[in-house]
């Protein structure tokens, strides 16, 4: 007999899936990051706070109404009013993911950058995935008016890095937030190995040739 999986066990099991696949590859570390997705209905489920992304439990995560309300599981990440104004400002978001990946994290760091868009067009993959990358203030974690802040830079752009904190990332689903935030962070590496030589970013017209890719 042919076992029915429902949509919220799947999506579960795909936050497990992803959160372990970027644990063991060292995309985040210890208890940091976290992960949102939406369910049709628009509930959310989230990641609990202080769990380790690579070892979540697919029955302790957080889920919230489609009001915002925590209606079951483990106590949801503190940024939760954080992944909650992601879905406000990106309508069409069906996921979120933050993580402290240290190249994106050392590039919220750097002083004297365009706040506008931290990072050059290197690749296509990153102007296709990622696009503009906005700095948000720094606040600290948990912040109530971090969401405030990402909010505003949100509604122009789908990945924001969060000065000496770490990128949050919107996806029309789970991979494509978590391809998205990969590559903004092999991105941030190459752009820090790149420092100090003259480098060719794509062009207006190099970039424009991909919308829609
Ligand atoms: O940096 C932080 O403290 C949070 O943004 C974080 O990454 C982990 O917090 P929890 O999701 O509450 O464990
Ligand atoms: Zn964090």
């Amino acid at each position: 007999m042919t076992a029915i999986i429902s949509e919220e066990t799947r999506l579960r099991d795909d936050i497990v899936a992803v959160g372990k696949s970027l644990f063991d590859r060292l995309f985040t570390f210890g208890s940091t990051g976290n992960i949102s997705a939406r369910l049709s209905s628009g509930e959310l489920l989230m990641t609990p706070t202080n769990a380790s992304l690579g070892s979540l439990d697919p029955a302790r995560l957080s889920k919230f109404s489609a009001e915002g309300v925590h209606i079951g599981g483990d106590k949801p990440t503190k940024e939760a009013f954080l992944h909650q104004c992601m879905y406000c400002e990106r309508k069409g978001a069906g996921a979120v993911v933050h993580l402290h990946s240290t190249h994106a994290v050392a590039v919220s760091i750097i002083d004297g950058l365009d706040q506008e868009d931290l990072l050059p067009p290197l690749t296509a993959y990153y102007a296709m995935r990622v696009g503009r990358l906005p700095l948000v203030a720094y606040y600290p974690p948990g912040d109530e008016t971090l969401a405030n802040a990402v909010a505003e830079k949100a509604r122009d752009a789908h990945a924001v890095l969060l000065a000496n904190h770490g990128p949050v990332v919107a996806g029309a689903s789970l991979r494509e937030a978590q391809y998205a935030t990969e590559e903004l962070e092999e991105t941030a590496k190459l752009f820090l190995m790149l420092r100090g030589e003259r480098i060719r970013p794509l062009t207006a017209e190099q970039r424009d040739a991909l919308k829609g890719r």
